[in-house]
């Protein structure tokens, strides 16, 4: 239903009007429109999330509503809507009627006051859910049966309910998180959730851990499944099936290694761990910035130095003390926003880093942002601080994130940006099955590596005066949008990184000639660029950049492509078996190689410098592999939409 049309305000304030306690949906007027076509996301009306036109979400948490949930009013809506939240109220009655909207991915219902007993075909149809949370209400009677045919269910969360019965058989789940302690369950524990963490299944007096037996399909017919069926089903059809089950284990196994890696790099990096990474674009946002991060929105001294200063000098100071709260924008082509907004908005962790960590924030106009907290940034004094921020907010080019604007206290700085809606690159090459994405093909690698080097090559040209004009080039800080265009990020913070952090932390100081001479040369980040180009062509993650410190390592991502070159064996191992590509593109893929390892070549005089990297990987011709290009288009379009537009929003 387009979101310009009448009927759709008509059909949101009919179902505002069903609810009861509204006064959180003041800006449910009427007057605008929900969504403005436009815009890719908006928010226009509070929790109403929408993409291109399309209401994708409704996202009410924790706003003091009450009454029943009437669903069957959004019918109109059930080929659009992805993501219902209306966790953290005191609604009542029975669960809403969820399987109207068939593209449902995720429904969050928890601690609310719904009751009674969910019908056995509830979830029928739902093919698409992914996230279905009901924990903390008062619902009774059997675990729906209909729960078990949900191939995209990876979390289910019903504990603290009053469920009975036994726990219906899933087969084959997918599920990662299957709570449902607290409840009044009996029988035993199907050994298809024996994995699962056994404390999502405490608090059921009559639930007992299940025998190694496999259940046979049949069990999945009822809801009273003796414990006596689930023994005898040794066959070599069940076995089969078991080893498809431990197939299906060690996938994600797999997949939440891949992602684990991703999260566990930085911090085995870093000497000072932060808080647990989310990639899960569909995590609940349940508290705001300010409480996740306990960053004060004013220093109470210079808050009290601006209230209270008078006499000479004393407004000065006051003024000064007054700016020092402040957000300070280094663009004028921006939405204004305080850092009360900031602090205010919604948060969701998006990762830990070295310097701390980052977390996506929507503005009051919905827009997301990046606050990046760093604590290791006083290499320099305020106004050296501010003079190279404002430098770094006037460099403009296509593939490098802008600073918007940053904070500024002693003991704490800011810096803000937008959000990128695919995350890093680390993710996609490291974590994609976990985020069940497929693998980036060959030819948005090369369109990825050619905008790269097209930022860094900027990058020298506009910062001469940095050694490393980067300075940490590696692929969590390689963003890319919704087309796959990168974007560079964290760029140009050497001169205000601590040095004692940098040294320990940074990319650049982990270069050979840092490690060999202990110094960092103008082509230090050429030698990044190197290393960056073979992780996206081997698929490997560079061990080195473990190492803490000024440590030698032979642990090198270019030691062992060498060493392979050398060897005389097939050189085609090294690369990524998951990156496909076609004949035509081996010969791209070679020349690339040659290109990095010339990027990494240990001894800096021999390396190449920044305008032959350049100008080397911009000749690599991407229509050599044109099938293979616009096949790995299509394939990621296909998937783009299958995943929905919605799923760039963290509004669940
Ligand atoms: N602007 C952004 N848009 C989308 N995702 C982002 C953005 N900035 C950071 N991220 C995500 O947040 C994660 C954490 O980023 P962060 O910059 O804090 O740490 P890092 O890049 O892993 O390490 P370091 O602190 O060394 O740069 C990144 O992996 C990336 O996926």
């Amino acid at each position: 239903l387009p979101t310009d049309s009448a009927a759709l305000k008509n059909i949101l304030l009919k179902f505002k009007s069903s609810l009861s306690n509204t006064t959180a949906l003041s800006n449910w007027d009427g007057k605008s429109p929900p969504c403005n076509k436009e815009n890719i996301t908006t928010l226009n009306w509070k929790g109403i999330f929408c993409s291109n036109g399309y209401i994708r979400g409704i996202h009410l948490p924790n706003m003091g509503l009450t009454g029943t949930v009437d669903l069957s009013l959004l019918v109109d809506l059930k080929e659009d809507l992805r993501n219902l939240n209306f966790a953290d109220n005191s609604f009542q009655g029975p669960l809403p009627d969820l399987n109207i909207f068939g593209a449902l991915k995720s429904a969050f219902l928890s601690n609310n006051q719904f009751s009674g007993t969910i019908p056995d075909d509830a979830f029928k149809g739902m093919g698409s859910l992914k996230k279905l949370h009901l924990s903390n209400n008062t619902f009774t009677g059997p675990i729906p049966k209909s729960l078990t045919n949900l191939a995209n269910l990876i979390e289910l969360k019903l504990q603290d309910n009053k469920f009975e019965g036994q726990i219906p058989y899933f087969q084959d789940p997918k599920l990662q998180v299957f709570n449902v302690s607290n409840n009044n369950l009996v029988g035993t524990i199907p050994p298809s959730l024996g994995k699962m963490d056994p404390s999502f299944f405490t608090g059921n007096k009559g639930l007992t851990q299940s025998s190694q037996a496999t259940p046979t399909p049949a069990d999945s017919g009822s809801n009273t499944r003796s414990p006596e069926s689930e023994s005898n089903t040794k066959n070599p059809e069940s076995e089969s099936k078991g080893t498809s089950r431990l197939t299906i284990v060690l996938a994600a196994v797999g997949s939440l290694l891949g992602l684990a890696i991703i999260v566990a790099v930085p911090f085995i990096l870093c000497r000072k761990q932060q808080r647990k990474a989310s990639l899960s674009i569909e995590t609940p946002l349940p508290s705001n910035l300010q409480k996740k991060t306990g960053i004060k929105e004013t220093d109470r001294s210079l808050k009290s130095l601006s209230e209270g200063s008078v006499g000479p000098g004393g407004s000065t100071r006051g003024k000064k003390a007054a700016e020092s709260t402040k957000l300070s924008f280094v663009r004028d082509d921006r939405e204004l926003f305080d850092l009360q907004d900031l602090l205010k908005a919604s948060a969701e962790i998006l990762g830990s880093g070295c310097f701390g960590s980052s977390y996506k924030a929507a503005l009051p106009s919905g827009h997301m942002m990046v606050v990046k907290r760093f604590k290791q940034m006083n290499n320099v004094g305020r106004e050296e601080f501010q003079e190279h921020m404002k430098r770094i907010g006037r460099l403009r080019h296509p593939n490098l994130l802008p600073l918007v604007s940053y904070y500024y206290r002693k003991e704490e700085k800011l810096l803000i940006s937008d959000f990128v809606d695919r995350g890093s690159l680390a993710v996609h090459l490291h974590g994609y099955q976990a985020i069940q994405l497929p693998s980036l093909q060959w030819a948005t690698r090369l369109k990825v590596i050619k905008g790269v080097a097209k930022g860094l090559g900027y990058l020298y040209k506009e910062l001469p005066s940095l050694i490393a004009p980067h300075g940490h080039m590696k692929s969590s800080n390689v963003l890319l949008n919704e087309a796959y265009e990168p974007f560079l990020t964290d760029y140009g913070l050497t001169p205000v990184i601590n040095q004692e952090s940098a040294q320990d932390l940074m990319v650049a100081y982990k270069s050979p000639e840092f490690l060999q001479q202990g110094r960092i040369t103008k082509k230090t980040d050429i030698w990044g660029l190197g290393i960056l180009i073979l992780e996206i062509l081997t698929g490997k993650f560079p061990a080195n950049f473990l190492q803490q410190g000024k440590q030698k390592t032979d642990v090198d991502l270019a030691n062992w492509v060498n060493s392979v070159v050398e060897s005389g064996d097939n050189i085609s191992q090294v690369f990524d078996k998951d990156m496909g590509g076609t004949n035509n593109s081996q010969g791209e893929m070679m020349k690339l190689l040659n290109i990095a390892l010339a990027c990494c070549e240990a001894e800096v005089e021999k390396r190449l410098d920044m305008k032959e990297a350049v100008e080397k990987i911009e000749e690599l011709k991407e229509r050599d592999g044109e099938d293979d290009f616009y096949s790995s288009c299509a394939s990621e379009a296909d998937i783009k939409s299958s995943r929905g537009k919605s799923d760039d929003f963290a509004f669940t």
